[in-house]
């Protein structure tokens, strides 16, 4: 689980802006189709969300997080969870 903070400048070139969330947008929606974002939340009120990755390894995680356009702007905090032994699902 990643929760990502992202610190876009706010003097940023409103052009560039758009063009990194409309390639962030995409980026993100490929790793979703590929099923490596397993689900991805906002959170509310902030320029923030939680990421859930299904991935094999650190290494698949990394280059996944790291290639998001934001990568430069972004602060992430990772969470490695595992299966809990109570999960009836
Ligand atoms: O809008 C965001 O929270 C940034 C970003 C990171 C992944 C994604 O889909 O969007």
């Amino acid at each position: 689980m990643v929760r990502m903070q992202v610190n876009l400048p706010p003097d940023l070139d409103p052009d560039l802006r758009e063009r990194l969330v409309a390639a962030e947008k995409e980026y993100s929606q490929g790793l979703q189709r590929e099923g490596k974002i397993a689900a991805i939340w906002r959170v509310s009120g902030q320029f923030a969300n939680y990421c859930l990755f299904d991935v094999a390894d650190h290494e698949e995680l990394h280059a996944c997080v790291s290639g998001l356009p934001m990568f430069g702007w972004i602060s992430t905090q990772v969470e490695a969870l595992s299966r809990h032994p109570n999960a009836i699902g």
